[in-house]
C-alpha cells in the first residue's frame, strides 16, 4: 500500500482492482460520498486511489456528490522532495498584469457536462495551465519534440509553439528536434530548435521534423533520452505514438529518471477519445470542400453526372461526415461505422438511380475506410499492415467507381458519366487554417506548463472546451468513431436525405452491441473509466 498527497487533502491509497468490493461494501455511506474507513464519512473527505493497470499506475481522488479525479502521474510519484522553483512567469511583464493567471491545485474539468438534477458529478481531469511552483530550472530543462504516424495540418505549428512557449515563458534554451519520428531517438540526427528557425514553419504543411511509422523500440528509445540528458519530452502523435509515449513514460518511470513526458494529440481522422476534437481536423474539413465543390462542380455540367470523392478516415469517419454536413451539395456520405449494400432494395444503386431522376447529377462523399466488408466480398483482401501494424486498405473510391459504373453500363436505361476525385494526401498536406493554429498554440502552452510543472505521462486536449491533462490509459484505450445512433449522424441523414442502409433490427443490434462493449470496458482491465462511472452510479442510486 503506497500513500500519495494530492491537494490539500489527506488522501488514503488502495488497490485499484479492490474497488469494486471496497465501494460494494460502502453502499450505506452518505450520498455523494465514498465512506473510506480512517477518514469517516465526512464528504469533505477524499481519497485518492493508486492503483494498476497491467504496468500502468492509475490516481483517483473522489469528492462529494461521485465527484472522481482522474489524475494523471506526478515526478514526485516515483521521485519524491524533488525541490519546487517559483513559475517564472510570475516576473513576465505579460503575465504580471492577468489577474488569477496560475491554474488553482484543485482545478479540475467535468467530462460529462450534460446533467440531470441527481446526476452524479462523475469523471474529472486535471485542468490544463501554469502552475505557481514548477519542478524544474529553466537552465537545467533540457527538451526534445519528436512528431510521429500520418501527417496532419498543424504539426509544424505545435513544434513551433512548444519552442516558443519554452523560450519566452520559462526562460529555456535547450531544445531538441528528433529527426524522422520514434526510430529517430536512436537512428537519426537531431536538430537544435531555437525560436528563429521555428519562427515561419507554421505557415508550411508537414512537420519540419520528419515522421514515420513503426520502429518503436522501447529501451533504445530512453536509453538515448537518458544518455542526451533530455528531462521533457514532447510526442505530437495519434494513437499508435500516444500508446508508444505510454510505454516511454513507463520505462522512464521503471529507471527512476527525472523526465516528464507529455503527449500532444495528432490525428486528421479525429479518432482519439475524450478530447473535443483533434487539431488539423477542422483544417482537413475546410480543405474538403474545395473537393466537394469540384465534384459538385463536375457532376452539375454533365448529364447524369455523378461526382465520387474519397476522404481520410481509416476506422472513423469525422471528416466525411463534417465535410458533407459543411458542403450541402453531398448527396450521400458512406463512412466506416455505417455498414451499406449496393444492390436491391434500399441499397446504394436504387439510391443513386432516384437522384439522378430527380436532380440529373449527384455527390457522393466516402471515407476511405468505408465499406471495406463489401469491398472484400467482392475483391480478395489482403491482410497487409503498414508498419505500425495499422490495416492497409484497399481503395474504396476507386473501387466503388468501377460498380457504380458497371451497374449502370449492365442495365442500359441510363448513361452515366461518373469522376472520382482522391484529395487525400493533398488535404493532409496543408497548413492548418487560422483556428486550427490557435487551436495547436493552446495545445503546446498547456504541454509546456505541465510539464514544467513535473505532470508527466499525460496527453492534453480539449475536454468541453476545457484543456486538461488526460491520463495516457484514457487516450489509448479505444477511439473516438461516429456513433450512428447518435443525433450527429441523424442531422447528416436528414440534411442528405440519403438511405440509413439499416433496418430496425439492425439499429436495435447496434445499440445492444454499444452497451455490451461498456458492460465488458467495465469489467475489463482496460477502462477504468467505465469501472468507476459503473461503481459511483451504483453507490448514488443505492444511497438514494
Ligand atoms: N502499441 C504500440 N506500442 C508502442 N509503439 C507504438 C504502438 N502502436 C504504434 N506505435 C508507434 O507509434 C508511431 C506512430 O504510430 P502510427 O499508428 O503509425 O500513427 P499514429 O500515431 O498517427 O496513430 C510508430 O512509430 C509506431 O511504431
Ligand atoms: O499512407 P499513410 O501515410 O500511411 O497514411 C494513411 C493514413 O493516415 C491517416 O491520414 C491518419 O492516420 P494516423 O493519424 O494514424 O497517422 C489515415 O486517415 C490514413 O489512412
Ligand atoms: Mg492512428
Amino acid at each position: 500500500m503506497e500513500l500519495v498527497y494530492a491537494s490539500s487533502l489527506k488522501p488514503t491509497v488502495f488497490d485499484i482492482s479492490r474497488l469494486n468490493k471496497f465501494t460494494n461494501s460502502s453502499r450505506n455511506s452518505a450520498v455523494g460520498s465514498l465512506f473510506v474507513p480512517g477518514l469517516g464519512s465526512n464528504s469533505a473527505n477524499s481519497l485518492v486511489a493508486m492503483g494498476s493497470s497491467g504496468s500502468s499506475k492509475t490516481k483517483f481522488l473522489t469528492g462529494s456528490a461521485c465527484y472522481v479525479l482522474e489524475d494523471v502521474p506526478h515526478l514526485t510519484d516515483s521521485i519524491p522532495d524533488l525541490p519546487t522553483y517559483p513559475n517564472p512567469l510570475q516576473d513576465n511583464p505579460a503575465y504580471s498584469v492577468v489577474k488569477q493567471y496560475f491554474v488553482n491545485v484543485d482545478d479540475t474539468v467535468a467530462q460529462k457536462i450534460v446533467v440531470h438534477k441527481n446526476s452524479p458529478r462523475g469523471t474529472h481531469f486535471r485542468r490544463a495551465g501554469p502552475c505557481q511552483r514548477v519542478y524544474f530550472e529553466s537552465d537545467d530543462v533540457h527538451a526534445c519534440i519528436v512528431t510521429c504516424g500520418g501527417l496532419c495540418p498543424g504539426l509544424n505549428t505545435v513544434i513551433r509553439e512548444i519552442v516558443c512557449g519554452l523560450y519566452h515563458m520559462y526562460g529555456v534554451k535547450k531544445v531538441l528536434g528528433i529527426d524522422g519520428g520514434y526510430r529517430g531517438f536512436y537512428a537519426r540526427n537531431t536538430v537544435t530548435l531555437t525560436p528563429k528557425t521555428v519562427n515561419d514553419i507554421h505557415k508550411r504543411g508537414g512537420t519540419i521534423l520528419g515522421t514515420s511509422r513503426g520502429g518503436h523500440d522501447t529501451s533504445k528509445i530512453v536509453d538515448s533520452i537518458q544518455d542526451r540528458g533530455i528531462n521533457q519530452v514532447y510526442i505530437i502523435g495519434g494513437d499508435g505514438t500516444q500508446k508508444g509515449a505510454s510505454v516511454i513514460f513507463e520505462e522512464i518511470r521503471r529507471r527512476g529518471l527525472k523526465v516528464a513526458v507529455a503527449g500532444i494529440p495528432k490525428t486528421i481522422d479525429n479518432d482519439i477519445p475524450v478530447i473535443d476534437k483533434s487539431f488539423g481536423f477542422d483544417s482537413a474539413v475546410e480543405e474538403a470542400q474545395r473537393a466537394i465543390n469540384a465534384a459538385h462542380v463536375e457532376a452539375e455540367s454533365i448529364e447524369n453526372g455523378i461526382g465520387v470523392v474519397k476522404l481520410m478516415g481509416r476506422y472513423s469517419g469525422f471528416i466525411a461526415m463534417y465535410a458533407t454536413l459543411a458542403s450541402r451539395d453531398v448527396d450521400c456520405c458512406l463512412i466506416p461505422e455505417s455498414p451499406f449494400y449496393l444492390e436491391g432494395e434500399g441499397g446504394l444503386f436504387e439510391f443513386i438511380e432516384k437522384r439522378l431522376r430527380e436532380n440529373g447529377h449527384m455527390v457522393i462523399v466516402m471515407a476511405e475506410g468505408a465499406g471495406q466488408e463489401v469491398l472484400s466480398e467482392s475483391i480478395q483482401s489482403t491482410d497487409k499492415q503498414d508498419a505500425s501494424g495499422n490495416k492497409l486498405l484497399q481503395d474504396v473510391g476507386l473501387w466503388i467507381s468501377h460498380k457504380i459504373k458497371d451497374h449502370f453500363a449492365k442495365q442500359k436505361k441510363v448513361a452515366i458519366n461518373l469522376k472520382y476525385i482522391d484529395p487525400t494526401y493533398m488535404i493532409r498536406a496543408i497548413p492548418s487554417n487560422a483556428s486550427d493554429n490557435v487551436y495547436c498554440t493552446l495545445l503546446a502552452q498547456s504541454a509546456v506548463h505541465g510539464a514544467m510543472a513535473g505532470y508527466t505521462g499525460f496527453t492534453v486536449g480539449p475536454v468541453n472546451g476545457r484543456h486538461a491533462y488526460i491520463p495516457f490509459y484514457r487516450i489509448i484505450e479505444k477511439q473516438n468513431k461516429v456513433v450512428i445512433t447518435d443525433r450527429m449522424w441523424a442531422r447528416l441523414l436528414s440534411s442528405t436525405n440519403q438511405p440509413s442502409f439499416l433496418s430496425a433490427k439492425d439499429i436495435l443490434e447496434d445499440m445492444k452491441e454499444e452497451e455490451n462493449c461498456t458492460e465488458l470496458l467495465g469489467n475489463g482491465d482496460s477502462s477504468y473509466s467505465s469501472l468507476i462511472d459503473k461503481e459511483i452510479s451504483c453507490i448514488y442510486h443505492n444511497a438514494l
